[in-house]
């Protein structure tokens, strides 16, 4: 399967849509209205942060495990990029070292590869939507969801901030599968057809290059 990754507002959930369409396979969507917990996280990270990723955990494998036999189904979020979110929440202070270990350490058991499996849990492709800190605000305030606005809680500015640019370090060590970047700063492909043209032959290019198309 294709895993889209990205940032809050990075344009995650339009991409896998417009890409299953374009494929003529099947989107795998995370639902963000239905999760009852990210309203609450939001309202008290240290209380609800390690609840909130063993949800998420839980959530991904599964979808994982609905998607595996399709090369090119695409998944609009990695389960990868929530050890990075863990690993930010943990260095805020809103989850304790064991909650952080006994994370990494389920997140390894529930992605290792067992000898013989028919296919992989890695993914066939990674497609990593990079934005700048003022393209990912900007979005993130015309989605409007109440709870990740910054008005509602100013601290929220840092935490974006400080996100946004884990991202980059967090690309450039991925290595659990292919990977390529999207510019969603040159290439926005919600608002601009034209964009989205090329952002899909950028991804055909690249699945040809792999052998998967
Ligand atoms: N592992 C996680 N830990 C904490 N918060 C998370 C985690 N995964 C997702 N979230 C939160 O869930 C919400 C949805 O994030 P996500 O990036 O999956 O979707 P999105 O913002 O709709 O993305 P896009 O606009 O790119 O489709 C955000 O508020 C984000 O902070």
């Amino acid at each position: 399967m294709i895993v889209l990754a990205g940032t809050i507002g990075a344009g995650k959930t339009s991409l896998t849509r417009m890409l299953a369409d374009h494929l003529g396979s099947q989107a795998f969507y995370e639902s963000v209205d239905d999760n009852e917990i990210l309203p609450l996280f939001y309202q008290d990270p240290k209380k609800y942060g390690f609840l909130l990723q063993i949800y998420f955990l839980n959530k991904r494998l599964a979808e994982i495990k609905n998607s595996f036999d399709n090369d090119l189904n695409v998944l609009d979020r990695s389960i990868f990029e929530d050890a990075l979110l863990f690993r930010l929440n943990a260095d805020l202070g809103r989850a304790t070292q064991t909650e952080a270990d006994i994370y990494s350490s389920l997140l390894g058991n529930m992605m290792e590869e067992l000898p013989q499996q028919a296919h992989t849990k890695a993914p066939s492709l990674l497609i990593s939507i990079q934005v700048s800190f003022e393209t990912m605000l900007k979005r993130i305030k015309k989605r409007g969801r109440s709870f990740e606005q910054i008005e509602n809680d100013p601290s929220l500015y840092e935490y974006y901030r400080e996100l946004n640019q884990r991202y980059v370090d967090w690309y450039a060590s991925y290595d659990e599968s292919p990977k390529m970047l999207i510019d969603g700063d040159k290439y926005d492909f919600v608002e601009d057809s034209h964009a989205a043209d090329q952002v899909l032959q950028l991804v055909d290019d690249k699945l040809t290059e792999l052998n998967l198309k």
